[in-house]
């Protein structure tokens, strides 16, 4: 085989669910049949076949390009055998009336032996955007391979919503990667578990604590607004400067999630909580960035210096778990359940003991119960954090509507009192903000990744068993045809035309995901989003740095959509100004 010959091939190669495809099982058979009289064209020049550019119909086989057929007569009654056959059995399907066509594979990108799509995906961090603008090319269900894995990416509403509701249980699997199991422990945690009794047990107990065992709303509601005030307390002692606000807003979200943990929270400057904000970063800077180790699992024999940094975070953080760990511990018994880390460890007592009503397959073991924690941490700071930081930096973009958020706070509550969840029905053009905020940048972008338990389908797609899907999010709330000018920060858009009303103009908006792994701490997020933003638009200004550019709207693609570093003047309002 020359050269040229064999590059060819190879190019002309793609992965399909079931190996190195090349052709149709009726391409292959034809080939087949008539490679037993090759024309010397055809030994000089095999078929280059752009696949990439080809709609796949159906399961394709490799063909074998090198094999030469024996020639002579025994073909001839081989062939007609095997036309006997194909007819007969067309035949058959047709009486019966089942004539099925074979599978419809989502169209693929182009990939190569081994590496799969990822010259397309190199170089180009920012996946959410580049997975959007690949539809023009591919339609809005495509496929791609990374490395030896068949992903799959949807990028409609009508789509998602068949993956994440009609078919969620189907589509519930998580992947395992590298960097995921370092940091769950080989999926011990919630987010990356694959579904299962103790999964379920896991998310039903970080229900009971978001409900603080059952105080309910207001026993949260008097924790955000403990932190709302020891935050606005803290930027009025900061007033007129140059502010990086960052970690006011992730002090106030980080005590949020220790108070529902552990039953304690921080002081600013407290050491544990400067290092939990390092680790934290570390984390997010590292996972879900595609990296190339969890593309090629192999390339861990080599040095990593992100697969370095994340293994000394999660080292970081797991001193810090096994601390507070051996805290409850010994004082378990001394106390009710009052947080998170109690109510497990209790059941993990019970059911030592053989008090359990649970009937679970597995043991709760220490490892499950830390990853359970790590994991409310992990997915309960950083994403409500960040979005906290868009909503400040859209509000230093659009002074008009950081202006009518005011103007709504000063009719509806006034400056006597301070605002409550029971207020959110009379705020509904900072609950639309909240609303747009969450739209134009999603804080994670493409969800985390599904993985088909069984074999499925996704519209007229089939999908196979174990295929990754990947929901992008991101296009959903860019859709063009679901919204008009879906770059602008408008939160007229979620108000009726009284403006009095909130309501969803769109199908295509799921910030938090849907069905069975749908976001746990939704309702702890839209809580904390609406009072700590109520707030500070109630006695504070936030003005861009005068005479310096506007900080940049353009997000970090990661394990969340990070905003980038920013600087904001934070001015104490008129009214606020006598000390009331
Ligand atoms: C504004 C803030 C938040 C947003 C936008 C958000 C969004 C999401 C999204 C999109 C998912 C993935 C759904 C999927 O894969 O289909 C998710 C999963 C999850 N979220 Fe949130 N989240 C937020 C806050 C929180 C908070 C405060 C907590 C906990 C206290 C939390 C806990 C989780 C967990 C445990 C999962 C994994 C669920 C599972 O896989 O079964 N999130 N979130």
């Amino acid at each position: 085989m020359s050269q040229t010959y064999s590059r060819r091939i190879l190019l002309s190669l793609r992965w399909q669910p079931g190996g190195w495809l090349r052709s149709s099982p009726s391409e292959w058979l034809s080939s087949k049949l008539l490679i037993t009289q090759p024309s010397p064209r055809q030994q000089a020049t095999p078929s280059q076949g752009n696949v990439s550019e080809s709609p796949y119909k159906g399961p394709r086989l490799a063909r074998s390009t090198v094999s030469r057929q024996p020639r002579g007569r025994m073909m001839v009654p081989l062939l007609g055998a095997l036309l006997l056959a194909l007819a007969l059995l067309s035949f058959w399907r047709l009486a019966k009336g089942k004539a099925e066509p074979g599978p419809k594979y989502p169209r693929s990108l182009p990939s190569l032996p081994i590496i799969g799509s990822l010259l397309h995906l190199i170089g180009n961090r920012q996946f959410h955007l580049l997975f959007h603008s690949l539809q023009k090319k591919y339609g809005s269900l495509y496929s791609l391979q990374m490395g030896s894995h068949y992903v799959v990416v949807v990028n409609h509403y009508l789509h998602a919503k068949e993956v994440l509701l009609k078919k969620g249980k189907t589509f519930a699997g998580r992947p395992h990667t590298v960097t995921s199991d370092i940091l769950t422990r080989d999926g011990k945690d919630i987010a990356f578990a694959t579904i299962s009794p103790l999964w379920k047990f896991q998310r039903k107990q970080v229900h009971e604590a978001l409900s603080v065992f059952g105080k309910g709303t207001l026993a949260l509601e008097k924790i955000i607004c403990r932190e709302a005030a020891s935050m606005c307390e803290t930027l009025s002692g900061l007033q007129d400067g140059l502010l990086n606000i960052t970690p006011e807003l992730h002090r106030a979200v980080t005590n949020v999630v220790c108070s529902l943990c552990f039953g304690s929270w921080y002081r600013r400057g407290d050491p544990e909580f400067e290092a939990m904000l390092k680790y934290s970063q570390g984390i997010v800077d590292t996972v879900a960035k595609e990296s190339l180790v969890d593309i090629f699992p192999w390339l861990q024999v080599f040095p990593n210096k992100d697969l370095a940094l994340l293994k000394r975070c999660v080292e970081v953080r797991d001193q810090l778990l096994q601390k507070k760990f051996k805290e409850h511990k010994e004082a378990l018994g001394n106390d009710l359940d009052n947080d998170l880390m109690d109510a497990l460890l209790r059941t993990q007592l019970n059911m030592e003991n053989n008090n359990s009503q649970l009937a679970l397959p597995l043991e709760l073991t220490d490892d499950y119960l830390l990853m359970t924690v790590a994991d409310i941490f992990g997915a309960g700071v950083e994403t409500t954090n960040t979005v906290l930081k868009w909503a400040v930096l859209y509000l230093l973009h659009y002074p008009e509507v950081q202006r009518k958020v005011q103007e709504e706070l000063d009719q509806k509550i006034g400056f006597e009192r301070h605002p409550q969840l029971s207020d959110r029905q009379q705020l509904p053009y900072l609950e639309a903000t909240i609303s747009e905020v969450l739209r134009i940048r999603p804080v994670s972008p493409l969800l985390l990744p599904h993985v088909a338990l069984t074999d499925a389908s996704i519209g007229e797609y089939t999908i196979p068993k174990g295929a990754r899907v990947i929901v992008n999010l991101w296009s959903l709330h860019h859709d063009e045809k679901e919204w008009d000018t879906p770059e602008e920060f408008n939160p007229g858009r979620f108000l009726d035309d009284q403006g009095k009303r909130l309501f969803s103009p769109s199908p295509s908006y799921l910030p938090f995901g849907a069905g069975i792994r749908v976001c746990v701490g939704k309702a702890l997020a839209k809580m904390e989003l609406f009072l700590f933003l109520a707030w500070i638009l109630q006695r504070f200004t936030l003005k861009a740095p005068p005479g310096q550019p506007l900080p940049t709207l353009e997000g970090k693609f990661g394990v969340v959509l990070q905003a980038q570093p920013f600087k904001v003047q934070v001015r104490l309002r008129e009214a606020w100004r006598d000390g009331v």
